[in-house]
């Protein structure tokens, strides 16, 4: 059955991405909240919305079908009541106050249509943003307590479409997120998968119930056969093992899991911040992770029972003996120097997204990385990120592929 999705690889041509264009979200962040909303400054939106509409341009210019996050929500709300059913479920997850504040959010979301409703819950609702109800002064001074601003928070991650969903071969995994600020994000995903005409059918490999972590800047897609997936900041173990056994017992083609133990740290928080596939048999690493580095490896046994071995060693070895190759070549961050390494890895210069075999995109910025990934033959798109880096994302985490080729 045709679910609207095909992603057997990392490296695959990419025929059609998901994107979400930075929003009034970012004009909603504020220095103090930074840290809760994951935030290391606050982007100037123009210039962000400027980079990513370079980001977007640079993906249709390589014949890449760029769809953004929005439409797919809005082209979700198919009646009148899956409309009212996002609305209740958002309410029920915006931390509301009380019972006062849900009433006052409804009424501003019943009068917006279907698109302004959704960048809304996007963008956040400021308290001011509140028509004062009743006739009792108290009510109109609410706006003026100090305290805090926002009747909802915004949702400053979204345009990281990597992380609240992923597709896997012909299904998609939605997620449970780490933090609360980003788990408001998969409701979209849940809409998206339940009531979109063109992903309905897709098969579920995670659902955003689940009672432990899942992020998607985790999990790669290294082959049709082999899925890689990450122990880190936000992903668990108890996550893998629930993601690993629907994967490899439902799937038609996914034989191995491979979980990589990377270190929990807020730089490192996902695989694909230290590791990414640039080609077939190509990959940037972090240094840190080159070798010495701890694996399970996730397969089925006969009676369909999970078996897990454990093996540490070379990242180098341990691709080649699961991916079949007879040769690897690992690409370090910051060209193997601690300093530019350091540097660049914050800046994301390993999480490239690759748009065919050894052709990625890069953020400019990672000038060194950049300069490994030409020498090792591999073809750049160099993009603007001055703004856009402040999140702590670089081209993989800012997109989720909907389409690829096979390898
Ligand atoms: N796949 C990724 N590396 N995503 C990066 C997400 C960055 C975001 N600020 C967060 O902390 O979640």
């Amino acid at each position: 059955m045709e679910t609207g999705i095909h992603n057997t690889s990392e490296i695959g041509r990419l025929r059609k991405v998901l994107l979400h264009r930075p929003g009034q979200e970012l004009e909603n962040l504020m220095p103090e909240y930074l840290e809760r909303l994951l935030f290391d400054d606050i982007p100037y939106l123009k210039e962000a919305q400027a980079e990513h509409d370079a980001f977007a341009q640079c993906l249709r210019d390589a014949g890449v079908e760029v769809v953004y996050l929005i439409d797919l929500v809005v082209n979700s709300l198919t009646s009148p009541e899956v409309r009212q059913e996002l609305v209740t479920q958002f309410l029920k997850e915006a931390d509301l106050p009380d019972e006062a504040a849900g009433k006052a959010v409804a009424e501003y979301l019943s009068e917006l249509d279907d698109r302004a409703m959704v960048s809304a819950m996007m963008a956040g609702i400021r308290r001011s943003d509140l028509r004062k109800q009743g006739g009792r002064l108290s009510d109109h001074l609410s706006g003026l307590e100090e305290g805090y601003p926002f009747a909802v928070d915004p949702m400053p991650n979204l345009y990281f479409t990597r992380d609240p969903f992923a597709t896997i071969g012909t299904g998609v995994s939605i997620h449970k997120m780490h933090t609360v600020t980003r788990n408001r994000e998969t409701l979209f995903g849940r809409f998206i998968f339940e009531h979109n005409p063109w992903y309905q059918n897709a098969p579920r490999w995670y659902d955003r119930s689940a009672s432990s972590s899942l992020e998607g800047g985790d999990i790669l897609v290294l082959s049709p056969q082999v899925l890689a997936v990450g122990i880190s900041q936000r992903t668990e173990g108890d996550s893998i093992d629930q993601l690993a056994q629907t994967v490899l017992s439902q799937s038609k083609t996914f034989q191995k899991v491979l979980a990589f133990n990377i270190p929990k740290s807020r730089s490192f928080m996902h695989l694909d911040t230290v590791f990414t596939m640039v080609d077939r048999d190509k990959f940037t690493v972090h240094p840190n992770i080159l070798s010495d580095i701890t694996v399970f490896v996730m397969e089925l046994g006969e009676n369909q029972q999970m078996q897990i071995r454990q093996e540490t060693g070379r990242l180098e070895d341990i691709l080649k003996e699961h991916l079949g190759l007879s040769q690897v070549t690992l690409i370090p961050c910051g060209q193997g120097s601690v300093i530019d390494a350091a540097r660049e890895q914050w800046s994301d210069g390993s999480n490239t997204l690759a748009i065919a075999p050894g052709e990625v995109v890069v953020y400019t910025r990672n000038h060194v990385t950049n300069r490994s990934l030409e020498e090792a033959g591999i073809r750049i798109h160099a993009i603007p990120s001055a703004e856009l880096s402040r999140g702590r994302g670089g081209p993989r985490c800012m997109s989720m592929p909907l389409i690829r080729d096979d390898p």
